[in-house]
């Protein structure tokens, strides 16, 4: 037998184990954006810390500062690195994930309590974090657990980087990621990062792009006091309506965002680029029963994916402030903040996205000759990124899903955001592959999140072919030399 045969045989007799180590993980509610669970956070990462610990890893603990968080000054919840084996005649890889998870509460919506992993009989792991990101964080656990497990030597040296804010825009990252690129990281020739998802239900991806977000609060604030709408209604500007107003001027119903010039920077679609939508795992029919309703705006799957992946949207979340509980209170919000977020695409420039947006609020807010007072401001924005899927890293990456799902893969792009992947291109000055676990129907941010037993164990055996491929000395995985002579073993490579 193999070495690979032997580690996919230890991780199918650790199936249940590990399953039993995600709902661990899984009832620690690590919600970044709440900060009465920022301890929950912080003990997710120590969790994380303490277990590869035990594996052998050595680990640094980083706290990047402080916070002010709802009216409340915390701590940000450190940066765990970790460092498992170095051996100078292996490569090192680094993966990068985040254990802090988007807000969930059982009224949402969900069947079940969010923070009890339940496996149902469809054989799904259900959980808030089971796919965004705790099962592939926990992923590579397992993986470096079931090569000890199996006694075959790790293929590489791994690094690791796992945060706790990436929910709300990573911040304390980037500065940490630029301070360590030629200390803890130093060494590094590839990257991975696990942390979005196939484009449908059957065949895995390598994504090489993914949109930028920019996330902005519209506050409109007028009376010191809720007020009685019986009483007041129709002598004062309430604050809701210039809010409403200036919400509903944003984005048409057709998905087209209102802000003047915002599309101009969008980069032209080209020949080659636009060849990448055909013979992709993805239609619109299995889309509108992921939806369970047909709402798609688009009549192709190739104007679905092109929204997605190369044209900005612009998503309106909700209200703070609002009346929002049962029954037929008659009240007027004092003050309310509107929550919306533009998702950014190649070429757009943040800065420039963010001067447009706050601009066009203030001017239609000054149309309504409202007496309320207005603030509005981008809390944070995090960069596009786009690659290239040639590179050896992914040239591993799908040598390892062929080998696991007998197929190769799609070449993808994505329509959320991981704000620190280009950060690690730059530090590094290496490559970065997206390596999605989880299926297009995971219900990521969504009520009822799950995880498909097969997408994890099979996951978990992809991870460990992709590091045996790695290792191989076929080809350099750093940019630097030669970039002609690097094409050609790429080429070579590819061919082979
Ligand atoms: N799995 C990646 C992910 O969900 N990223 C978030 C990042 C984000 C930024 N601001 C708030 N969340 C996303 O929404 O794309
Ligand atoms: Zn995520
Ligand atoms: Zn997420």
């Amino acid at each position: 037998m193999d070495n690979l045969s032997k580690y996919f045989e230890v991780v199918d007799q650790s199936k249940q184990e590990f399953i039993d180590k995600l709902r661990e993980i899984v009832a620690i509610p690590s919600v970044s954006g709440d900060a009465t669970r920022r301890q929950d956070v912080i003990r997710m990462g120590l969790w994380l810390k303490e277990k590869w610990e035990a594996l052998g890893a050595e680990t640094k603990r980083v706290d990047p500062g402080m916070q002010e968080l709802q009216g409340q000054t915390i701590p940000l919840p450190p940066i765990i690195l970790g460092q498992y084996g170095n051996n100078p005649s292996k490569k090192t890889l680094l993966v990068y994930g985040h254990y802090d998870v988007q807000p969930a509460l059982k009224e949402d919506g969900w069947n079940t309590d969010p923070f009890e992993l339940v496996h149902n009989d469809k054989d799904q792991l259900v959980g808030r974090g089971a796919t965004d990101d705790k099962g592939p964080v926990l992923g590579w656990l397992c993986c470096a657990e079931a090569f000890k497990r199996a006694g075959i030597d790790f293929p590489v040296n791994l690094k690791f980087c796992f945060e706790g804010m990436e929910e709300c825009g990573s911040e304390g990252l980037e500065e940490v990621v630029r301070h360590e690129a030629d200390k803890w990281f130093s060494g590094t020739d590839a990257v991975c990062i696990s942390d979005n998802y196939w484009l449908g239900k059957n065949r895995p991806c390598l994504t090489y792009g993914l949109r930028g977000v920019s996330y902005f609060y519209i506050t409109v604030e007028g009376p010191s006091a809720d007020l009685h709408s019986g009483v007041f209604g129709g002598t004062v500007h309430e604050p809701m309506v210039d809010l409403v107003h200036l919400m509903s001027r944003l984005v048409d119903v057709k998905g087209k965002i209102l802000i003047p010039s915002i599309y101009e920077k969008v980069a032209p679609l080209t020949l080659a680029e636009e060849k990448a939508y055909d013979g992709l795992d993805f239609n619109h029919d299995d889309l509108a029963k992921d939806l369970r309703s047909n709402v798609i705006i688009h009549d192709s799957e190739k104007d679905t994916l092109m929204h997605r992946w190369r044209l900005p949207s612009l998503s309106l979340h909700g209200i703070e402030g609002a009346f929002y509980g049962p029954g037929e209170k008659t009240v007027i919000p004092a003050k309310v903040t509107g929550k919306f977020s533009i998702r950014t695409v190649p070429d757009m420039d943040p800065a420039e996205v963010d001067r447009l947006a706050c601009k066009y609020v203030a001017d239609e807010f000054a149309k309504l000759n409202s007496k309320n007072k207005l603030t509005v401001k981008m809390v944070h924005d995090g960069r596009w990124w786009y690659s290239s899927p040639e590179h050896p890293n992914f040239v591993a990456g799908a040598k390892a899903i062929e080998r696991v799902f007998g197929t190769s893969p799609d070449l993808t792009r994505e329509g959320g955001s991981i704000p620190i992947t280009l950060t690690f291109e730059e530090a590094l000055n290496r490559n970065v592959l997206l390596l999605p676990m989880g299926a297009s129907d995971d219900g990521a941010h969504s009520v009822n999140e799950k995880l498909d037993v097969r997408n994890f164990i099979e996951g978990i055996k992809v991870f460990g072919v992709y590091l045996e491929e790695l290792s191989k000395p076929r080809v350099p995985l750093t940019n630097s030399g030669d970039q002609q002579q690097q094409q050609q073993q790429q080429q070579q490579m590819v061919a082979e």
